[in-house]
């Protein structure tokens, strides 16, 4: 929508004006204020309106809320129809830089999916368990000297080391580069990131980048976090550029060399791939995008996983008998350094990973748009607001939809009256309405679904095994708060735990930890 006049035409012709809905508190910012403040309104909305209504995005934007399965399945399964607005793109150009897959669509997409894809199957992944391994090691050892120096149960901040653990992570095993966040120096990369989505200015930061990529001309002031944002960008370009030449001298040197490949990390991957004559040369990625690769990574994948741990964590802080569980299952194996295999060889271990990342998946929703008229099936009729009964959807070019990917993992029509509750055993019987979920791993919308569900998938669930592997069979983890006291913080499209009331210590999300009475 390009102009206030072509707005209006839209809002007071659309086939969807009679949804029911909240109403529009603000002309300039819909709901998006009400929706910051209250992380449960959305699904307080979901309970009064049904699976398919209409909220108010900024400057009165409509949005259409559909977590209905049918409608869903049509729509993330056809990127053409349907793709990212033409506003999230420039917002991810915006905070991120552009080129990577992240802010491709179609054709362009396609190429890079083609190439990327090959670096994330699990025979890509399975030799990357050792780096999971020795970082989470080396978080264990720093967490136990924390305990040696203040005594048993110790209070600590999960999510701080988790971040700094998944960051060394993605660079080692993404780049074969060491960031050395855990250890206990400045990072600058790591605290630009805390700067921009984890301080008290992150909300207003990124409420800023939206309105400059509804209203470009925006661009031109000197807004406020421009420049932590282009210093992110900087850091990041600085050491992608020193990447790809290390990785492409690497690749080159070990050319003649027997032990080709002894470089593992998904960026070597993907420079083979994409310099294989079984490539045509238009489908390559310059190195300009392979760079752009590395932002994305570094962005998309690392704060995921250390969400979804800290997640677990959480959950089987309040939950001991699920922990002790677990504990048990994890000392039945014989190792200290179990492969990819043996870690998804433990039943309970996948049933809680799934079980969390059902119930609080990180990334809460995701936003497209209809780029043409459609007819959108639904599986049950909806009623507008005039009492009219409709057994389709009628979508028109240029709606923005909101996709509640935790409403659909936690709609208690799908899956059973106890969907809130955090249940690891229900995945031995699951509900035969889970399957028509389109998610791309097990029945959950978490990693997405369709062409632009998440390539990183099976690294991330690797990794998340391997920290809790060497930190549960080391600590037990207890609530350093009371009843209540963590609840979901949310920045951008992702939920983390966190303290409801801030201290001064700024700690994000603290466990009481104390050494495993088993070891
Ligand atoms: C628990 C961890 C993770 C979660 C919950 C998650 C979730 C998601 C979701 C929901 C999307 C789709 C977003 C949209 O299209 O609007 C996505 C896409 C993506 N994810 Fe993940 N992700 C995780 C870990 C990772 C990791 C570890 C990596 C890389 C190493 C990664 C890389 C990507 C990329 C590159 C895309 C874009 C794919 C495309 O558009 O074709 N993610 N992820």
């Amino acid at each position: 929508l390009h102009c206030p006049a072509q707005w209006l035409y839209h809002e007071l012709t659309s086939p969807l004006r009679h949804l029911p809905g909240p109403r529009n508190p603000s002309l300039l910012y819909g709901n998006t204020k009400e929706m910051l403040a209250d992380f449960g309104l959305v699904s307080q909305w979901r309970t009064r309106f049904g699976r398919v209504f209409r909220f108010w995005g900024l400057f009165s934007i409509s949005e259409i809320y559909i977590s209905d399965l049918k409608a869903l399945a049509h729509i993330l399964n056809d990127n053409v129809a349907y793709r990212k607005p033409p506003f999230m793109l420039e917002k991810t150009r915006i905070s991120l830089g552009g080129g990577s897959v992240l802010d491709m669509e179609l054709d362009d997409h396609k190429r890079h999916r083609r190439v990327l894809n090959q670096a994330f199957g699990p025979a890509q992944i399975r030799p990357l368990t050792d780096v999971f391994m020795d970082k989470a090691i080396q978080l264990r050892d720093i967490w136990a000297g924390r305990m040696e120096a203040e005594g048993d149960a110790t209070r600590i901040d999960i999510s701080d080391g988790l971040r700094r653990a998944t960051l060394d992570v993605i660079g080692q095993a993404g780049f074969h580069y060491q960031f050395n966040a855990l250890e206990d120096k400045p990072n600058e990369l790591n605290d630009t990131f805390t700067l921009l989505h984890h301080s008290s200015q992150s909300k207003l930061y990124d409420a800023v980048r939206m309105t400059q990529a509804k209203l470009p001309m925006l661009k031109l002031f000197p807004l406020p976090g421009a420049q932590f944002f282009r210093r992110g960008r900087a850091i990041m370009d600085s050491i992608g550029r020193t990447i790809v030449s290390d990785t492409k001298a690497a690749l080159k040197k070990s050319e003649n060399d027997e032990n080709q490949g002894t470089r593992r990390d998904l960026l070597s991957v993907l420079l083979k791939a994409n310099l294989s004559n079984d490539l045509p040369s238009n489908q390559r990625m310059s190195d300009t995008e392979i760079m752009a690769q590395i932002r994305a990574f570094l962005f998309a994948g690392h704060e995921t996983t250390s969400s979804s741990v800290s997640w677990v964590l959480y959950e089987l802080s309040v939950h001991p008998n699920m922990q002790e569980k677990l504990r048990e299952e994890l000392f039945s194996l014989p190792t200290e350094a179990p492969t990819m295999d043996q870690l998804n060889s433990l039943k309970y271990l996948e049933s809680v990973v799934r079980e969390t990342l059902r119930l609080r998946a990180p990334v809460i929703s995701a936003t497209r748009m209809a780029m043409r008229d459609d007819v959108l099936p639904l599986s049950k009729p909806y009623i507008d607001r005039r009492g009219n009964t409709h057994q389709e959807l009628l979508m028109p070019r240029g709606q923005v939809i909101h996709i509640p990917i935790l409403a659909v993992n936690t709609d208690k029509e799908t899956w059973g009256a106890d969907a809130l509750e955090f249940k690891p055993d229900r995945w031995d019987a699951l509900p035969d309405a889970v399957t028509s979920i389109p998610g791309v791993w097990a029945n959950l919308l978490t990693f997405y679904a369709g062409p632009h569900a998440c390539i990183g998938y099976r690294f991330s669930l690797v990794e998340m095994k391997a920290l809790l592997f060497v930190l549960l069979r080391a600590f037990e983890f207890a609530p350093a708060v009371r009843e209540g006291g963590i609840v979901p913080q949310t920045h951008r499209v992702m939920q983390n735990p966190g303290l409801l009331v801030a201290d001064e210590k700024g700690e994000a999300f603290p466990l009481l930890v104390k050494p495993c009475r088993r070891n």
